[in-house]
This record gives structure tokens, C-alpha cells and sequence, in this order.
């Protein structure tokens, strides 16, 4: 099973690369996450939050590869425990189809790229800066692999 985490948003300061990296690496290969980054659109003043997103929508899309498992990560998604995380997680490994989690850029996803996902996770009531997310998720992702396979770094 392959863990793609499709992210909007590019030249990430360095304790975003520096704390996604400090999870990735500790992923085993056949629960290793890849990271690809989708360019913004470009905001100019006469640019609708809806039109940047449908831009990246279809960035996103083009990147996409079918059968692939979608989850958006949305703040009004479904609260995961980390138990919960775990066992989901367990169910893509069954499944063994390859999972790609969106993450959407400063105006969030389109709606219409959302619906196609099928669940929406959200990772705290919180509206958190894109670039946090991705340190929270690959850590949240390490943290489940580590209960799934009874490592003692979840406790
Ligand atoms: C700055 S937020 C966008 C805020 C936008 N108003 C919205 O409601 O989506 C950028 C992206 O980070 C992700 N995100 C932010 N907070 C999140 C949370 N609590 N749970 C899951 N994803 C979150 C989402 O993918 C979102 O599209």
C-alpha cells in the first residue's frame, strides 16, 4: 500500500520539511509516505477564493491515479482518535489500495474535488495552517503504524 499525501502549497519553510521528515523516516516501506506538493494558484485581486480552488482542484486531479483511496482533510471532516487512526488504517492495508490524502492550500478544497473523496478527516476542530497539517498528519500516521504494530512510541 502505497501513502500519498497530496498537498497545495510549495516552498515549505524549513521546520515543516524538518518535522515531516523526522516522521517519514521512521515509516517502514510498506507504510512509507510520499509527499507531492501542488502549486497555488496565483491570487491576484480579481482572483475568487473559488476560482484558485478549482485550479488547484484540477492540479490535484491531473496528479491522481485511479482506484486510489481519497481522503480530503477538512476541519468539519470526522475526528479520528489515534485508535480509530489505527484502525482505519489497517482496514486501507486490507483493502491493499493505495491512499491519497488531499490537502487543500490558504482557501482550502473545492467542494466538488471533497465530495469525491470518500471521508473526510479532520485531524482537530482547529482551522490550522496547511503547513502544520502536514507535520500533524505525518506524525498522526507514524503514531498509527506504531500502535498497529505494538511499537512502544504510543502510550
Ligand atoms: C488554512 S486551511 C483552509 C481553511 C479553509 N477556510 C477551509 O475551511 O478549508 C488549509 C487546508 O488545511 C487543511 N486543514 C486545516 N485545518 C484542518 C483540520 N483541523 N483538520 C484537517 N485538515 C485541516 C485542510 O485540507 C484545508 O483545506
Amino acid at each position: 500500500m502505497k501513502l500519498r499525501l497530496l498537498a497545495v502549497g510549495t516552498r515549505m519553510p524549513g521546520w515543516v520539511e524538518e518535522g515531516v521528515a523526522t516522521y517519514r523516516k521512521r515509516l517502514p516501506r510498506d507504510f512509507a509516505l510520499e509527499i507531492e506538493e501542488i502549486a497555488p494558484a496565483r491570487r491576484g485581486k480579481n482572483t475568487s477564493a473559488d476560482k484558485a480552488r478549482k485550479q488547484e482542484a484540477r492540479r490535484i486531479d491531473e496528479r491522481l491515479k485511479g482506484g486510489e483511496h481519497l481522503i480530503a482533510l477538512e476541519v468539519n471532516g470526522k475526528p479520528w482518535t489515534t485508535a480509530e487512526l489505527a484502525c482505519q488504517a489497517q482496514g486501507w492495508r486490507m483493502q491493499g489500495r493505495d491512499i491519497a490524502l488531499l490537502v487543500g492550500g490558504p482557501d482550502g478544497l473545492d467542494p466538488a474535488l471533497s465530495a469525491r473523496a470518500e471521508s473526510a478527516w479532520s485531524i482537530s476542530p482547529l482551522t490550522l495552517p496547511h503547513p502544520l497539517v502536514r507535520v500533524m498528519l505525518a506524525e498522526q500516521l507514524y503514531r498509527a503504524w506504531t500502535l498497529m504494530v505494538g511499537h512502544p512510541y504510543h502510550r
